[in-house]
C-alpha cells in the first residue's frame, strides 16, 4: 500500500493527503507515537517518540514519523529539527520484532517499504538534524541516529548503541551497513557490524558512533548548542553539501528498492530466521521476568 494510502488507513474518513495532515496535528494529542513541538522563534522542532515501552519501529510509528518529516520539511520555518525519546532510558529499540515474526509476506513488504521510505527521507533531510541519545539506541534505533547530522549521547552506562542484527541471528541490509561505514569507516564497520557491538558511551565516541557524550541533564542544552552552531551557516550552502556527500548512498537504495523489498520478504520469511527472531522475543521476556 502506498504511503498516502497507508496514512489515510491509519485516519479513516480523510479525503485528502492535507486532509490526512490536518486530522494528525489535531489528533496528536490522543494517540499519538510522535509528538512534534516546533520553537518558531528559534526555528527548531524537536520529534519526540512516544511508543510505550521502548519506542519500537513499529508500521504505524514509522508511518507518523514519516508523516510528521513530510509535514516539517514543508514548513519553511523550521530549519533544525531534534529527535529524542520523551522517556529517558530507551531512545528507540529498533524495527518492532512483532512487525517482522509471525506475519505474512504482505505484511512483510508493507513495512519494509515503509522503513525504507523513513531512511530516505531521513538521511536526506534539508533541515540540519541532531539526535539526543537519551537511552539504549539498538539497531533501527541507532539507523535512525546515524541518518542525523550529529548525535549527542547521555552519559549513561546503561545505554548502548550499535547495529547488532547479527546477535539476533538477522543481517543488516546494504543500506544499514552503508550508513554506518559513512559514520565509522570501514574497518570499525568490519567490526561493529559482524559482530553486532552495543557500545556504551565512551566507546560509543571513540568508535565516533556518536560524536558528543555529556551528562544526562546536560543532554537537551548540549543538542541546542550543537544545533545553534549548524544553523550559522547558510542553508543552502549546508543543503547541497549534505546532499552532495549522501547522493551516492541513497543512489544505491533508490535504484534497488523492490529488489530490496524482496530480498527481505525472502530472508525473514525463512523458517530458520523466524526461530531465531521467536527465541529472541522469549529471550527478552525471560530477562524482564
Ligand atoms: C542473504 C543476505 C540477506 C541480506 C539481508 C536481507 C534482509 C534484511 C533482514 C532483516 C533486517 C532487519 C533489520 C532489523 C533491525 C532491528 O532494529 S531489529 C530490533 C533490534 N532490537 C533489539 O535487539 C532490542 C531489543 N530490546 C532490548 O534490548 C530491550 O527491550 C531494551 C530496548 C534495552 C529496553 O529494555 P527494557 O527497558 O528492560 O525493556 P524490556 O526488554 O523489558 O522490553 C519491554 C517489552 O518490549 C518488548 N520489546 C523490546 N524490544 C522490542 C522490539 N525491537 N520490537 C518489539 N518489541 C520489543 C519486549 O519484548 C517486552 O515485551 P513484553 O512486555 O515482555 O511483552
Amino acid at each position: 500500500m502506498a504511503l498516502a494510502s497507508r496514512a489515510r488507513a491509519l485516519l479513516p474518513g480523510a479525503r485528502s493527503w492535507g486532509a490526512v495532515l490536518a486530522r494528525v496535528t489535531a489528533q496528536r494529542a490522543m494517540s499519538h507515537r510522535v509528538v512534534v513541538e516546533t520553537d518558531a522563534a528559534a526555528g527548531v522542532a524537536v520529534m519526540k517518540f512516544r511508543n510505550p515501552p521502548v519506542n519500537s519501529l513499529s508500521l504505524e510509528m514509522v508511518t507518523e514519523l514519516v508523516i510528521n518529516l513530510e509535514k516539517l520539511e514543508n514548513d519553511k520555518t523550521v530549519r533544525g529539527l531534534i529527535f529524542t525519546s520523551e522517556s529517558p532510558g530507551v531512545f528507540s529499540s529498533g524495527l518492532n520484532l512483532l512487525d517482522m515474526y509471525g506475519r505474512n509476506p504482505a505484511h512483510y513488504a508493507e513495512y519494509w517499504k515503509a522503513v525504507q521510505e523513513l531512511w530516505l527521507r531521513l538521511y536526506q533531510c534539508p533541515m540540519v538534524t541532531v539526535a539526543t541519545i537519551n537511552g539504549a539506541c539498538p539497531a533501527g534505533g541507532c539507523l535512525i541516529s546515524m541518518t542525523c547530522d550529529y548525535r549527542v549521547m547521555a552519559d549513561n552506562p546503561k545505554y548502548t548503541i550499535g547495529l547488532n542484527e547479527t546477535q539476533l541471528g538477522i543481517v543488516a541490509p546494504f543500506w544499514f551497513k552503508d550508513t554506518l561505514v559513512n559514520t565509522i569507516g570501514y574497518r570499525a564497520s568490519e567490526i561493529s557490524l559482524q559482530l553486532g557491538l552495543l557500545y556504551p558511551p565512551a566507546e560509543a565516541l571513540r568508535v565516533g558512533i556518536v560524536d558528543k557524550v555529556v551528562p544526562e541533564d546536560q543532554v537537551h542544552s548540549a543538542a541546542l548548542a550543537v544545533m545553534a552552531q549548524w544553523l550559522a551557516i547558510p542553508d543552502h550552502a549546508r543543503q547541497l553539501t549534505k546532499a552532495m556527500l549522501r547522493k551516492p548512498t541513497v543512489d544505491n537504495l533508490v535504484r534497488q528498492r523492490d529488489a530490496d523489498i524482496q530480498q527481505f520478504v525472502s530472508f525473514i520469511s525463512r523458517d530458520s530466521i523466524q526461530k531465531g527472531l521467536q527465541m529472541y522475543l522469549q529471550m527478552l521476556k525471560q530477562k524482564k521476568a
